[in-house]
């Protein structure tokens, strides 16, 4: 399946150099006319990723123009402007009865009033999206849009609670569908959303069961939500609906919305599901359904666009914690040990990278980002021969999605359209074992592959007040009357952003940011190449 929407869009300039992904964002600076090129990406982050691509309006920029930042800030507030439903209908709004000062809703008599709680959100509030200025295009993980690198205010809408909402609270039906693989902090999520919706005074609360299969499976009903249902679900991992990879077309989902009379839908997942919510917001808005649909994003592999971090990928990095402490453990018992973990991350390195960077451990870090080769002078396996003579033992952390090209291509894909991935786990301990063996040097190689254990445990601190966060925002957004839009974090401050701008691309490790430098840093490992 593939989704296809339309943005204005002005690319930045991102001048990195290494890695097989340098032709995503190519530098834009042009002294031509400012001109509007229409043109199909798929967008290929590392080498496997599913077929969501998203047809964008690329203007270059006449950087003599002396306006040319007032037009890039007009272009950027078009595309992250919040789709509403008053765009397509005629909803008028009402006070809300959201307040945390009153034991009911506003206006009940019961409690204060809306002009002496100031807990609101204003529509015109904005947090800033990029906080640094770069002096140079050659600066560390510098992102400029010209060629002297200026810094251009890029703001986006404030996540929370509005003075007005477009929904009577009372007439609403709000589903609730998760999608995708499993991801700690599912369920802290779902239990948040229940909450809000309950606060704001709505009664009928449901779950589509096992994703968007859900939606048309007959025999899965709808799963009634309340306080009382979801009070201790967070006490596990998983999530109390279920999750699907595949299902049924947009249009039959939509058909579904419309027959069970939903009002909000909150969709929970990566982002092949909020390519979905996308396509099922846009079909909606052609049917001229008075539905928002509102995205929380999912994944361990953190590769949402934008945010500063995704919910669960905290936790998977210290669940993976315990793997790289025990191959280390056998590594250093061993004669010559070589511990080797592979870690999620199909797309991205970051959970390899920062588990790589939090145990300390690790000798070698592999990304999708960065590509190595095995044989050769420079290769992973002569390195390894040094650090067996140097140090006696040696740990490797491999992400998933690291070293594709060494593997035999796939064409297999799963039931969402994601290229199932070589095993790089397995073919590293076969490479490492054959090396060593044609050597006539003894090593001892232990492999751990912690892939589900990291994902389906129950969310660690940080990650629960994460999904706290985003949950209630989610019910704030639909509320508020948005739809086709996700909530997130960026810079430490909670937001709404459009779904096509998070989707655009696998967010990815930049080879040139200081994290990944860091990360060589402390492993100490040279280039495989
Ligand atoms: N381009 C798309 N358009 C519409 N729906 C999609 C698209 N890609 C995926 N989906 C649907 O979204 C759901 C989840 O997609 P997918 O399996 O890719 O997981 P994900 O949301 O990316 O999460 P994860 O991080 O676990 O991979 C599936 O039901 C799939 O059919
Ligand atoms: O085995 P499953 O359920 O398809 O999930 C595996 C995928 O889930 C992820 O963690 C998230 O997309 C990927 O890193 C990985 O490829
Ligand atoms: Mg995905």
């Amino acid at each position: 399946m593939a989704i296809t929407s339309s943005t204005n869009t002005i690319g930045l300039l991102n001048l990195q150099k290494t890695g097989k992904h340098s032709n995503m964002d190519l530098p834009l600076f042009h002294s031509s006319h400012l001109k509007v090129i229409r043109f199909r990406r798929i967008f290929k982050c590392a080498s496997q990723v599913n077929d969501i691509s998203v047809e964008v309006v690329k203007r270059e920029i006449d950087f003599k123009d002396p306006d040319w930042k007032k037009h890039f800030q007009e272009d950027f507030d078009n595309r992250f402007r919040l789709p509403h439903i008053t765009d397509i209908l005629d909803v008028k709004p009402r006070p809300t009865t959201f307040s945390l000062k009153s034991r009911g809703p506003l206006g009940d008599g019961n409690g204060a009033s809306m002009d002496t709680w100031y807990g609101y959100v204003n529509d015109d509030d904005r947090a800033l999206l990029k906080v640094i200025k770069f002096a140079s295009p050659n600066s560390a993980g510098a992102e400029c849009i010209d060629p002297d690198c200026s810094w251009v205010e890029q703001w986006v809408h404030r996540a929370g609670p509005r003075k007005q909402i477009y929904y009577e609270p009372k007439e609403v039906k709000a589903a609730i569908v998760t999608c995708g693989g499993l991801c700690p902090g599912l369920n802290d999520v779902i239990r948040q959303i229940v909450f809000t919706l309950e606060k704001y005074g709505v009664k009928n609360i449901v779950g589509i069961q096992f994703g968007y299969r859900g939606f048309c499976d007959e025999n899965l009903r709808e799963v009634p939500l309340s306080h009382q249902v979801v009070q201790n679900i967070n006490l596990a991992g998983g999530s109390l609906l279920g999750v699907s990879r595949g299902g049924p077309s947009i249009s039959d989902i939509v058909d579904s919305i419309q027959a069970k009379a939903i009002d909000m839908l909150f969709v929970l997942g990566g982002n092949g599901t909020h390519a979905g919510a996308n396509a099922i917001h846009d079909e909606c808005r052609k049917r001229k359904m008075k539905v928002s649909v509102v995205g929380v994003p999912k994944t361990i592999d953190n590769d949402i666009q934008l945010m500063d971090k995704t919910f669960g990928f905290d936790t998977a990095v210290e669940e993976a914690q315990r793997a790289i402490n025990s191959a280390y453990i056998e590594a250093q018992s061993a004669y010559h040990g070589i511990g080797l973990v592979k870690l999620m991350g199909r797309s991205s390195g970051f959970i390899a990278m920062h588990a790589s960077l939090s145990s300390g451990q690790i000798d070698i870090c592999l990304i999708p980002e960065v590509p190595f080769k095995l044989e050769g002078a420079n290769g992973l396996l002569q390195h390894l021969e040094h650090l067996i003579k140097t140090k006696g033992k040696a740990v490797v952390c491999v992400a998933e999605g690291a070293g594709q090209e060494l593997l035999q291509k796939s064409v297999a894909t799963d039931a969402s359209g994601n290229v199932v991935l070589g095993d790089i786990g397995v073919h590293m301990q076969q490479q490492i074992k054959r090396h060593f063996k044609n050597i006539g040097v003894p090593a001892d190689v232990k492999y751990i592959d912690p892939t589900y254990m990291v994902r389906a445990c129950r969310a660690n601190a940080s990650d629960a007040i994460l999904c706290t966060v985003l949950g209630q925002n989610a019910v704030h957004a639909a509320f508020a009357g948005f739809s086709g839009i996700t909530t997130g974090i960026c810079n430490i401050h909670y937001v709404y952003l459009p779904i096509p701008e998070v989707i655009r691309s696998p967010r990815c490790v930049d080879p040139n940011s200081r994290m990944w430098h860091r990360c060589l840093t402390s492993t100490g490992q040279p280039d495989f190449h």
